[in-house]
């Protein structure tokens, strides 16, 4: 079903700085939204500014209402009465609108993309269409390309069977892999709004059938513990939970299995390595991206 965004409407009052204390209450009673901001004149008449008070509204806005309770204040006050501007914005997708600005993402041979995005893919790439939301994984953080870029150098050497992306908030990493190596993929998250929007990409992704994701703090869901240990698990969370579970890696990864690791910045790498080594764990390849460091690390 196509989702209708309502109409809105701009209001706009242009006032001297003495007055907008006295107007912005209006627009606090008449509008959903309200904001302002200083147009500085100074370049113009010395020192002088105006205050656009702006307000946002959903349902039509009643001019002579607004016009009665802004006069009263002008006559109470002894400010001049500001013309009001009411304007009818386009019934159009925001949140659509700003994600324009945003170009694909190239990492490895992953190519990311918005749905706002209607180029061509170029030949040869595997395409990831993930739109920037409320779970982390957009493809633009450093440490998601890190973990792509890995992803892509290992997907060229092995097809893994059993991958495991622990953490996945929007599923980048776990699409990439389902898609790369056409195999069923684990995805988690502690968030469990991240897990339904991982779902949904998965889906949008043409791989819904061989993704699952579910509520898990770590290793904890049942979905880990039962079945055979993952030959690659991707963890893309920050340098403490990833050492708190270095044990918990170890116990769920096959023998000849990898994991890559994000999330850290660069000189976190040691301390880390630290929590994984005793568990027989180490260092086989690291990719450094503005300071944050993936990590590929293997028995
Ligand atoms: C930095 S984001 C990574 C998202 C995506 N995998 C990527 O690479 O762009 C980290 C994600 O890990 C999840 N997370 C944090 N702690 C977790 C934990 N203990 N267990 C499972 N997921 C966790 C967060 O909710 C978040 O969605």
């Amino acid at each position: 079903m196509p989702i209708v965004f309502p109409d809105i409407w701009h209001l706009r009052l242009v006032l001297a700085p003495e007055a907008v204390d006295a107007f912005e209450e209006v627009f606090e009673r008449f509008a959903e939204s309200v904001t302002m901001f200083m147009e500085d004149k100074s370049g113009i008449s010395d020192g002088d500014c105006l205050w656009h008070l702006e307000g946002y509204s959903r349902t039509p806005p009643d001019r002579a209402q607004i016009t009665a309770a802004l006069s009263a204040i002008a006559a109470a006050t002894g400010h001049d009465l500001p013309a009001l501007e009411i304007e009818r914005l386009p019934n159009v997708d925001w949140v659509l609108e700003n994600l324009r600005d945003f170009p694909p993402i190239d990492a490895g041979r992953f190519f990311v993309r918005g749905s706002h995005w209607d180029g061509k893919v170029p030949t040869g790439r595997i395409e990831l269409l993930v739109d920037a939301g409320t779970a982390f994984g957009s493809g633009e953080h450093a440490t998601t390309r890190g973990c792509l870029t890995m992803l892509d150098k290992l997907g060229k050497r092995r097809r893994f069977l059993h991958p495991l992306d622990l953490g996945a908030g929007s599923g980048i990493l776990g699409i990439g892999m389902a898609k790369m190596w056409a195999v069923d993929v684990l995805a988690t998250d502690i968030d469990p709004s991240a897990v339904k929007v991982a779902a949904n990409n998965a889906r949008m992704n043409g791989v819904g059938s061989r993704f699952t994701s579910v509520v898990s703090d770590g290793y904890r869901n049942r979905a880990l513990k039962q079945g055979q240990p993952f030959d690659i698990i991707v963890a893309n969370i920050l340098a403490k939970p990833l050492m708190r579970m270095a044990k918990d890696l170890a116990a769920h990864l096959a023998p000849d299995g990898v994991a890559v690791l994000s999330g850290l910045l660069d000189w976190q790498e040691r301390m880390v390595m630290g929590a994984h080594e005793p568990q027989g764990l180490r260092l086989r390849e690291r990719i450094v991206i503005d300071g944050w460091a993936t990590l590929l690390i293997g028995r």
